[in-house]
């Protein structure tokens, strides 16, 4: 979908910002440029917008050079979301948002229905917020106008230059999970600016870590932080890439503990051969749980039964759970099939967290994910000089 050839720029006083780079974001990818200040990310992504011309090689975007598109025309085709938001400070959000609609000649109305509809999408009730003007908006929510000013015209292509820095770490947190929610809906081709690892790692379908103009790997985040390419890769992603591996690791059903089971409607068993139960409704839902000590008395379950905080749905990430069980002080925490339907798979312990991690640690010693990387659009790190 964006394809980068060999390309090079270089600026007139001679600084090399980007040297000979080719690879590929495959349709509906989110990938993330990541790499220390000063290594060409941005210099990488404004090529791909025509903001800056390369000195040689090819661009194509959806398989059009675009050495041959109108700079003006591109860009309505290429959303762009940047740290400094550039919100119009005169122009309400719904006008922001509604910006590239009426560039491109749509009708007022349908332009701002569409703008509604992505505020809505990007968490911004636009009743509330839809007649406001930026100034009026906290530092994350103007972040969030700008994303859904940068989908109003449904671009395939969206560019994002660290969109999230100039928010605190736990608004970024929110923005982050925010997009993935929003990416899983809209499947763009994404290229993603950051200088922060972690970022990188959580939203990354792949990730392209930038030496000096360069790529020094092109992969899957597990396999960045599970197999370094080069020793570069390596300090890059630091030395506390195991804990970084927890957000990338899924909870998986075969990690699970199956712990007793009560059900709410059952009388109180008296005796249980551990310190609590797991409480479930008559479908196999979770309810809550009960304590070995609750479980002594007379009565129901669901006179005892207490709620249930700590649970999170398969597919989470080790760090969730790792959070989820830190946030609500518990040893152990419940695994659900889906938030919907809420059925109960079973129970998630540190000891099996640990398991789980060092699972994904051994299956990546054996360099398992790399072998799927697609050499042929990797700007490989063998430098000869
Ligand atoms: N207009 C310019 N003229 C000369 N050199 C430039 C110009 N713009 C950028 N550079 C240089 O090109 C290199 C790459 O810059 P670029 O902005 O792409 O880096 P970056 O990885 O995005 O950095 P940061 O994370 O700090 O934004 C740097 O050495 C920078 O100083």
């Amino acid at each position: 979908m964006i394809r980068f050839e060999h390309v090079t720029k270089r600026y007139p006083d001679g600084t090399t910002a980007v040297d000979d780079l080719s690879f590929e974001v495959a349709e509906g990818e989110l990938v993330t440029l990541v790499g220390p200040s000063g290594c060409g990310k941005t210099t990488t992504m404004k090529m791909v917008n025509r903001l800056i011309e390369p000195s040689s090689g090819r661009i194509s975007v959806g398989g059009d050079d675009i050495s041959a598109i109108d700079p003006v025309r591109l860009r309505r085709r290429i959303g762009y979301v940047i740290q400094q938001v550039g919100l119009f400070p005169h122009k309400t959000v719904l006008e922001n948002t509604a910006t590239v609609p009426r560039l491109l000649g749509w009708q007022r109305a349908k332009g701002r229905a569409r703008a509604a509809e992505l505020l809505d999408l990007v968490g911004l009730d636009p009743s509330v917020y839809g007649d406001r003007y930026p100034e009026q908006l906290s530092g994350g929510q103007r972040q969030r106008v700008g994303v859904a000013r940068a989908l109003a015209a449904d671009p395939p292509v969206l560019l994002m230059d660290e969109p999230f820095g100039a928010v605190d770490p736990v608004v970024r947190e929110h923005l982050q999970n925010e997009f993935l929610r929003l990416q899983s809906q809209v499947r763009k081709t994404v290229l993603f600016v950051t200088h922060d690892i972690e970022e990188a790692v959580r939203l990354g379908d792949r990730i392209a870590v930038y030496g000096q103009g360069r790529i020094e790997q092109f992969d899957a985040p597990a396999a960045v932080l599970g197999a370094p390419a080069t020793p570069y890769v390596a300090d890059f992603v630091g030395a506390d890439r195991g804990l970084k591996r927890l957000s990338v690791t899924p909870i998986e059903e075969s990690d699970l503990e199956q712990p007793p089971v009560v059900g709410l409607d059952d009388p109180l068993p008296r005796e249980l051969d551990a310190r609590w139960a797991v409480v479930l409704d008559g479908a196999g839902d979770l309810h809550g749980w009960i304590s070995a000590e609750d479980a002594r008395a007379k009565g129901s379950v669901r006179a005892y039964a207490r709620r249930m905080d700590a649970w999170l749905p398969l597919g989470a990430s080790l760090k969730q759970a790792f959070s989820t069980m830190l946030q609500h002080d518990a040893g152990w925490i419940a695994v659900i099939d889906k938030e919907e339907t809420g059925r109960f798979l079973g129970v998630l312990t540190p000891a099996r967290l640990h398991e789980a991690l060092r699972r994904s640690i051994d299956a990546d010693a054996q360099a398992i994910p790399r072998a799927e990387v697609d050499l042929e659009s990797i700007a490989t790190v063998a430098d000869p000089a």
